[in-house]
């Protein structure tokens, strides 16, 4: 099985291009377990599945380290977008990719000099969803949570949470650095109030453009970005009047930056890098191996 490697600011995935080659027999959590256990697969955050769509141009499907299906990845739809305009699968810079979530609008973007390399990509990554059932999340399906507390093991948290896609409950905190993700993110994502878990960011505003942000990503932990959450972090401080709405925000994260911006049209907007990590061939016994373990 040939694959390649790919991060978008350090958030790195295992990509299978299956746009002639289905993967009929494979049962994809456990490939997607297997392939990311750094010990004995190639490492990642999760795995990405490149495929033809007959409502878009393309289809991706993202599945966490832990094997569980993603709806969309603002990291992964910049690799993918990368990966495909650089193999010629589009002649057009602009081009739709489908998710689970819904179809988005990519646009890869050349460096002026060098008009074949792709400087970075930005992506339409559509409009928040803010009501619970969005999430989903319990309570009022209808209703929507700015800024509510929430008692998780004792401990109260002002949460504000919506839908990039994927689920997001953000937090704002004093120091981002400070913040124990790795004690309180996998409580959260676990909580009952969220019956399909939830990404959990920390958020601290800066200035009026710019934030820092860190995440735990339901299903793979603590990882170096999220754009679906970066998203998600600009949307919820603009809510919480922390930000000006229309305005481009940067968001520093782990891996580095990225650029929102929540429009006027209720559509967020992100661009950022996307980069190679290695292209290889998954061994036949390896493949055997991972699964029988
Ligand atoms: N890293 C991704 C999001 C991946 C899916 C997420 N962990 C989920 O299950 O909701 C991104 O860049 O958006």
């Amino acid at each position: 099985m040939l694959f390649t490697k790919m991060h978008g600011l350090g958030n790195k995935y295992v990509f299978f291009n299956l746009l002639n080659n289905p993967l009929d027999n494979h049962d994809l959590s456990e490939l997607a377990r297997s392939v990311s256990d750094v010990n004995y697969g190639i490492g990642s955050d999760g795995m990405i599945l490149i495929c033809p769509s007959d409502k878009a141009d393309f289809r991706m499907r993202i599945f966490n380290a832990d094997g569980s299906e993603g709806k969309n990845c603002g990291n992964g739809l910049r690799c993918t977008a990368k990966y495909l305009y650089d193999n010629g699968y589009s002649e057009s810079s602009q081009f739709t990719i489908e998710t689970l979530g819904e179809i988005v609008e990519v646009e890869v973007e050349l460096e002026t000099n060098h008009k074949s390399t792709v400087r970075s990509v930005k992506v339409d990554m559509g409009e928040p969803k803010l009501q619970k059932a969005d999430l989903p999340m319990e309570g009022d399906p209808f209703s929507s949570t700015i800024n509510e507390p929430v008692i998780i093991e004792n401990q109260e948290f002002h949460m504000t949470c919506l839908s990039m896609g994927n689920p997001h409950a953000i937090l704002f905190v004093d120091d981002v650095k400070k913040f124990p993700l790795e004690r309180w993110g996998p409580k959260i994502e676990h909580a009952t109030l969220f019956p399909e878990r939830v990404n959990v960011g920390i958020v601290h505003v800066l200035n009026e453009q710019e934030i820092d942000y860190r995440v735990w990503e339901r299903g793979s932990g603590l990882t170096m970005a999220c754009g679906t959450g970066a998203c998600a972090a600009v949307v919820a401080a603009a809510l919480n009047n922390r930000l000006k709405r229309e305005l481009p925000i940067t968001v520093h994260l782990p891996g580095g930056d990225l650029t929102i911006l929540w429009d006027a049209n209720n559509h967020v907007w992100k661009s950022g890098p996307a980069e190679y990590i290695c292209h290889g061939e998954l061994a036949i016994e390896t493949c055997q191996t991972l699964f029988s373990r």
